[in-house]
C-alpha cells in the first residue's frame, strides 16, 4: 500500500511530506524534487511570491546515496520567507506587544468570496480567517509535487511510464480541438512556454488575456490536461467504485485547490455523441490488440487500457480578486471589500504541474498494488511477468 501526507502552513517555516509504501532502489535525488519544485513556480500570470520566495529541499528520510531504502521519504520544503513571518505564525506563544501594531498581524476579518475563509472560520470557531487561509492555501501544493517527484521516478523505472501535462484553456482562449497531442518528448518545450501550453499561437493569445485580465484587476481560471504514457492494460478494477482508476483519479485531481471540474478522455464531449461516435473500436494490429481511437482516456471498466492515459483538470479563477469582491466584516456583519494584499492573475501553469504529481501518485498507488515488491527490481520483474502472460494480446 502506498500512502502519503502533507503537513505544514503556507507562511510556516517549511511544508513536509512522508510518502510511505515505495519499494527500495528507485534512483531520485534532491536535485530532482527542486528541479520539480522550479517547474511549479514558473507560469505567466503568477504573482510576486514566486519571485522572491525560494523552495528548499530537505530529504530527511528514505533516500540514501540518490536512492529510495524502503522505508518512509520524508521531504522538507523550506519557506525562504519564515523570517518575517516567524511571530505572526510561531507555534509558541508570542508576547501580545510583540504582535500589536504588526501589520502582518492585523485581523482579516473581511473574507474572500471563493476561498476556503469564511465557511472555515465557521466551522473551527475562528473570529478571523489567518489560520484558515494559511492552510488552504496551494502553497501546500509544493510538498505534493516534491513526493510527486519520487513518485514518477518509481513509474518510470519499474514501467517506463512517462507523465506531462499541458495548459489547453487559459479563461476563454481554448487550444483548437484538433490541436496535436503532446508526447513526453514535448515536455521540456512546454515547460519553456510562459504558459505551459503547446501550442504557440494559442499561447500567445493566453498571454494577452492574462494581461488584459491583470490590468482589469482579475483573475483567471483555465483547463489543464494530463497525459501518462506506457501504462499496462489492468491497473484499478472495475469491481468496486474504490478500487476504479478513474474514481482515484478524479478525487485526486478534484483535492487540488481551486479545482472544480475533472474529465476523463473526452468526458462531457462524450455526452454529447451518439454511440457509434463515442468508444474505441477494437481491432487486431501489428503489435496485439488495438484500439482504434481513444476516445476514452485510457480507461475502461475503472481500469487502465494500455492506450495513453488522458484526464483535464478544470481551475477556477484566484479567489483574491485584485479589483476586491463584496464580503462583510465578520467583526461587524456591515457589507465591505474583501481584503486584498496581491494575489497570483493565475496559477493553471502550475496546477497543471501539481496535477501531473498528483496522477503520478495516484498510478505509483496501483502499480504497488497490481505489482508489489519490496525493491525496484521485484516491481519491474512482477511486471514484467504479467505483460508476458497475457493471454489476449
Ligand atoms: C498553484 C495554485 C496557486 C494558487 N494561487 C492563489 C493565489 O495566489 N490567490 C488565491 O486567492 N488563490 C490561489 N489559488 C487558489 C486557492 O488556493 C483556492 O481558491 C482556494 O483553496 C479555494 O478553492 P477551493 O474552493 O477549491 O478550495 C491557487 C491555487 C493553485 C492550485
Ligand atoms: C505560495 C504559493 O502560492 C500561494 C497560493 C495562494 C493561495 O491562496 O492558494 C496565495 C498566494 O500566496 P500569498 O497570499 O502569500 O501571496 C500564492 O503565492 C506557492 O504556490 O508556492
Amino acid at each position: 500500500m502506498l500512502r502519503w501526507l502533507t503537513a505544514g502552513e503556507s507562511h510556516g517555516p517549511a511544508l513536509v511530506a512522508i510518502l510511505e509504501g515505495l519499494p527500495a532502489g528507485v534512483s531520485v535525488t534532491s536535485d530532482d524534487i527542486a528541479a520539480a519544485l522550479l517547474r511549479r513556480r514558473a507560469g505567466y500570470g503568477r504573482g510576486a511570491r514566486m519571485k522572491f520566495e525560494k523552495d528548499q529541499v530537505s530529504v530527511i528520510g528514505g533516500i540514501r546515496h540518490g536512492r529510495t531504502q524502503g522505508g518512509p521519504v520524508a521531504i522538507e520544503v523550506g519557506n525562504t520567507e519564515w523570517p518575517k513571518w516567524e511571530k505572526v505564525m510561531s507555534p509558541d506563544p508570542v508576547p501580545q506587544e510583540e504582535l500589536d501594531g504588526m501589520a502582518r498581524n492585523a485581523p482579516l476579518t473581511r473574507p474572500r468570496p471563493g476561498h476556503a475563509d469564511l465557511v472555515g472560520m465557521q466551522k473551527y470557531g475562528h473570529d478571523e480567517s489567518r489560520p484558515i487561509l494559511e492552510r488552504a492555501s496551494a502553497r501546500e501544493t509544493a510538498a505534493r509535487v516534491a513526493v510527486g517527484e519520487v513518485a514518477r521516478s518509481f513509474l518510470k523505472q519499474a514501467l517506463g511510464v512517462e507523465l506531462l501535462s499541458h495548459v489547453v484553456s487559459m479563461g476563454p482562449v481554448a487550444v483548437p480541438e484538433d490541436a496535436p497531442e503532446p508526447h513526453p518528448e514535448d515536455l521540456a518545450a512546454i515547460d519553456e512556454d510562459p504558459v505551459r501550453c503547446f501550442d504557440a499561437d494559442t499561447s500567445a493569445r493566453m498571454i494577452e488575456e492574462i494581461d488584459d485580465t491583470k490590468k482589469a484587476g482579475d483573475t483567471l481560471g483555465g483547463v489543464v490536461e494530463v497525459l501518462a504514457y506506457g501504462l499496462p492494460p489492468g491497473l484499478g478494477s472495475h469491481v468496486h467504485w474504490d478500487r476504479r482508476l478513474d474514481s482515484r483519479l478524479a478525487g485526486a485531481l478534484m483535492g487540488i485547490q481551486a479545482i472544480k471540474g475533472v474529465e476523463v478522455g473526452d468526458g462531457f464531449r462524450t455526452a454529447a455523441r451518439r454511440g457509434s461516435q463515442a468508444h474505441d473500436e477494437i481491432e487486431p494490429g501489428p503489435d496485439g490488440v488495438r484500439r482504434r481511437t481513444n476516445r476514452a482516456g485510457g480507461v475502461e471498466g475503472g481500469m487502465s487500457t494500455g492506450d495513453a492515459l488522458r484526464v483535464r483538470a478544470a481551475m477556477k479563477p484566484i479567489a483574491t480578486v485584485p479589483r476586491a469582491l463584496d464580503t462583510i466584516d465578520t467583526e461587524t456583519g456591515e457589507p465591505t471589500q474583501a481584503h486584498h494584499q496581491r494575489s497570483d492573475v493565475t496559477a493553471v501553469p502550475a496546477a497543471g504541474v501539481v496535477a501531473e504529481a498528483m496522477v503520478a501518485l495516484v498510478l505509483a498507488e496501483f502499480v504497488v498494488e497490481k505489482f508489489g515488491g519490496d525493491s525496484l527490481a521485484e516491481t519491474a520483474r512482477n511486471a514484467r511477468s504479467y505483460l508476458d502472460s497475457l493471454e489476449i494480446r
